[in-house]
């Protein structure tokens, strides 16, 4: 089976530094992949490139087999690539189920014609678009208030709500750039349980994660960056015993996690 996400040799330079400095990968329907590596080691410059927030300096990105190698964000994404980011970006203002519906806007095939004179095409759709969205909320383990707006939410609420909108997009590839940070101990098992359930819709994952009991337990496959270099890749069993990466994360930050840590 052909890949979903082919990575291959990916580069990109800011002035002087090497951000990602030749990372390959391939991810599979249904298979979780996680990128780790120290602070700055480029995981999140190589999600930029990826889903066309940054332009590589060289090499590609495949979709399903199609080229995507600098294409804009938005036409990545309509080709199906969804994300989440490190500082949430939701619309505030707007209420929960709407930022759900905003992110399913993008596949809605209504016109201008339809949305002005709210033609029953329109109303329809607009029913539809709400019932997903709260199809997904309900699928993200979401309970709390879905009429407010999200700057009322705690932290975690938003995260679920942020991954509720990825979803609603029904993507071939999700990333999800540190979905872990910042919530506590039963929020952490809630989403590692919540990966499983998307791998089995058949959607590929990849997510940055600094938690290494999370990676270590829901990825299939891990990713080690440092320094803008791919250091190793295999399973969690083997990157947790890779000297390459033991040394990577002693010369660590001091908030950082150690690969062999079960936390
Ligand atoms: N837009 C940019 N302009 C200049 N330098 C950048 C830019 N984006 C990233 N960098 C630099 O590229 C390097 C990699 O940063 P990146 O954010 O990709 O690392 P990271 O592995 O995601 O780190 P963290 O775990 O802290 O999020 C850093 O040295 C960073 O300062």
């Amino acid at each position: 089976m052909s890949a979903v996400l082919e990575v291959k040799d990916l580069q990109i330079a800011f002035g002087g530094v090497k951000a990602v400095d030749g990372l390959s990968f391939d991810v599979h329907a249904k298979q979780i992949v996680a990128v780790i590596g120290p602070n700055g080691a480029g995981k999140t410059s190589a999600f930029n490139c990826i889903t066309g927030f940054y332009k590589p300096t060289a090499g590609s990105v495949l979709l399903n087999g199609n080229a995507i190698t600098g294409k804009r964000p938005a036409d990545i994404a309509a080709a199906g690539v969804s994300r989440t980011f490190q500082n949430l970006r939701l619309f505030p203002d707007l209420t929960v189920l709407d930022n759900v519906r905003a992110g399913m806007h993008l596949y809605g095939g209504q016109s201008w014609a339809d949305a002005i004179f709210h033609t029953p095409r329109f109303k329809r759709s607009e029913a539809w678009y709400t019932e997903e969205a709260h199809r997904w909320l309900d699928f993200v383990g979401y309970t709390g208030p879905r009429g407010v707006p999200i700057r009322n939410l705690a932290y975690g609420q938003q995260k679920q709500v942020e991954i509720a909108r990825a979803l609603a997009r029904k993507s071939d590839l999700l990333l999800l750039d540190e979905p872990a940070a910042g919530l506590n101990y039963s929020e952490k098992q809630r989403l590692l349980e919540l990966c499983n359930r998307i791998r089995e819709l058949g959607t590929a994952i990849v997510l940055i994660e600094h938690d290494m009991g999370l990676v270590m337990e829901v990825s299939e496959r891990v990713v080690v960056m440092n320094f803008g270099k791919e250091i190793a890749e295999g399973t969690p069993a083997q990157v947790k015993a890779n000297p390459a990466v033991i040394e990577a994360y002693l010369g660590r930050d001091e908030d950082e996690e150690v690969p062999h840590g079960d936390a």
